[in-house]
């Protein structure tokens, strides 16, 4: 299954050839390699993937450029591994001098989990009890990043996150997602779903993210391992230098 790759995307960077992108089985496939082939731990992943999402972030929303007088964040993020980059995403984006707060409705009963609540809470990340009104959401914070559902995302939404994002399809602030735009099917995207500024795809870009339309589109997670790569044809865009980051578009 891995040596044929369906689908492409065509990306700018590339003076328009072609990037591969993957289905929902692909990408956890190539995840569970990852952890059982490889020995990675979820958490040197998480790290890597959530700090990258922060350095995206960073890029694309540079301190000086936010016009609120506070660099304030919502970070909005769900109940499995997405949401764990968010919580990763959060902490970095404090530590670069952003104001982050965290609404996470659904955690998820995992030491992994309590860990990284403590270490945003450790860090004075302030966490919401409710999501708040797109009004309020324009008025007090610069963009939302949205970590809510990534590649395992299946079906209709279910509660508390039907709401979360009809909510996040009123905001006019920018918003930017991690891995996959919450609510879209993995594969065939959303027409009538969030429509966020940013996209930070992590290891390889899902089919998805070729009905992106925002502004900046990045690669994140840097960790492939180069048999991994050449085992899935990857075919990942040279990092520049030392960055995590590579934008796509
Ligand atoms: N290899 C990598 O690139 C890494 C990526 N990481 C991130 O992990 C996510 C995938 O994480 P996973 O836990 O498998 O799934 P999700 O976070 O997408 O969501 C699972 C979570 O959501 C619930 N759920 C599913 N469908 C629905 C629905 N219709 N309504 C409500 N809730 C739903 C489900 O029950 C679970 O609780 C990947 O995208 C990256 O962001 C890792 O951080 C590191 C390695
Ligand atoms: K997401």
């Amino acid at each position: 299954m891995c040596s044929h790759l369906k689908h492409s995307i065509r990306f700018p960077f590339f003076g328009g050839g072609w990037l591969p992108s993957y289905s929902q089985e692909e990408a956890q496939h190539i995840d569970e390699e990852l952890f059982s082939e490889y020995s990675f731990s979820v958490d040197q992943l998480m790290e890597l993937a959530g700090q990258s999402c922060a350095i995206a972030v960073a890029k694309g929303y540079p301190l000086q450029s936010l016009l609120k007088s506070t660099p304030r964040v919502l970070v909005v993020c769900g109940p499995g591994n997405n949401g764990g980059d968010g919580l990763v995403c959060a902490r970095h984006l404090k530590l670069f001098g952003y104001d982050p707060t965290v609404l996470y409705p659904k955690r998820p009963n995992k030491q992994l989990f309590h860990n990284l609540t403590t270490q945003c809470e450790k860090m004075e990340i302030a966490f919401l009890s409710k999501m708040p009104e797109a009004e309020e959401i324009d008025e007090v914070y610069n963009l939302v990043v949205d970590a809510i559902f990534g590649f395992s995302f299946k079906g209709a939404v279910r509660e508390p996150f039907g709401d979360i994002l009809s909510v996040l399809k009123k905001v006019t602030v920018p918003i930017a997602s991690v891995d996959i735009p919450s609510g879209w099917d993995v594969e065939k995207g959303s027409s009538d779903g969030i429509q966020p500024d940013m996209l930070i795809s992590l290891t390889a870009p899902k089919q998805a993210a070729a009905h992106f339309v925002g502004r900046y589109h990045y690669l994140g997670g840097r960790f492939v391992p180069p048999a991994l790569e050449k085992k899935y044809k990857l075919g990942l865009p040279q990092y520049p230098g030392t960055d995590c980051v590579c934008q796509l578009n």
